[in-house]
């Protein structure tokens, strides 16, 4: 059986971003992403700064970890990354999951697809907003989105200015159907700023402003509530 590259197995903790924010749930994180953006909260998933910490584990591996985690503790597992969908062997671990009754997350930025996403059953899509420094292409996001199931799917996006919100509008506009969520952009990665809390609480409240003066009505705002607690602490 072909292996995962897996960097981080942590939890049980909760979701912090998105549709199922607060839901209890373990994660796997990936090695590996074919992004580099310049604010990712994950960079070690893809700088190098991490490369002695990869496993290459099969499912039962994963599996067993996260029973040593958190036994008889967790029913979610969120895999993330880097980019999962680079790996096309994610299928079996899913499998795997769904024959214990665990259900599955994905969070990914819609650049690859991989025939196990249609198995997922809470499946995050976060096209890049120019701030990131990526430039998606939307012939393979609209692609991407087609072949995902609408039931398990919904679009994230991270708003760090106006350039960004205006990419956000863009890709609401594109896929209307697609539940959608606005994230609040996090500029403190390195987990020691002062009053992360505030800041960031700071922050929500002014993207929560410009949308509620705005026609952008079907949606979602949220903070990074895993942040909101921990700032970028990793393992959490
Ligand atoms: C680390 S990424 C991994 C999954 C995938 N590569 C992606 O970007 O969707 C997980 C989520 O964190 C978000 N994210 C990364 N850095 C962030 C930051 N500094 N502030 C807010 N959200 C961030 C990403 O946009 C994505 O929705
Ligand atoms: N608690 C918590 N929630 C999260 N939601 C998405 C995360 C990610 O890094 O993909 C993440 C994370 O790293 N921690
Ligand atoms: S796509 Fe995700 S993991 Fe990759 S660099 Fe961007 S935020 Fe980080
Ligand atoms: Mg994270």
């Amino acid at each position: 059986m072909p292996k995962i590259p897996v960097l981080e197995i942590f939890g049980p903790t909760i979701q912090g971003e998105g549709s199922v924010i607060g839901k209890k749930t373990m994660f796997v994180r990936t090695s590996g992403c074919d992004y580099r953006c310049s604010w990712c909260d994950s960079s070690f998933t893809w700088d190098g700064s991490a490369k002695e910490d990869i496993q290459l584990l099969e499912p039962e591996d994963i599996i067993s970890t996260l029973d040593e985690l958190a036994p008889n503790k967790y029913q979610h597992v969120t895999i993330s990354g880097g980019n999962p969908a680079l790996i096309k062997n994610i299928g079996p671990l899913v499998k795997a999951l769904q024959e214990r009754n665990i259900k599955t997350a994905l969070e990914t930025q819609g650049s690859k697809f991989q025939d196990w996403m249609t198995e997922i059953d809470d499946l995050t899509i976060s096209p890049k907003p120019p701030s990131s420094g990526m430039k998606p292409n939307l012939p393979i996001l609209d692609d991407v989105i087609n072949k995902c199931n609408l039931e398990s799917l919904s679009l994230k996006v991270v708003i760090f200015d106006d350039e960004d919100y205006n990419f956000a509008k863009m890709i609401h506009n594109r896929y209307p159907e697609v539940p959608f969520y606005l994230q609040v952009g996090n500029p403190y990665l390195d987990d020691t700023v002062d009053n992360h809390t505030e800041r960031l609480l700071e922050k929500y409240e002014q993207l929560i402003d410009k949308v509620m003066n705005d026609t952008l009505n079907d949606i979602y705002v949220l903070p990074q509530l895993h942040t909101l607690l921990w700032s970028n602490k990793k393992g959490v």
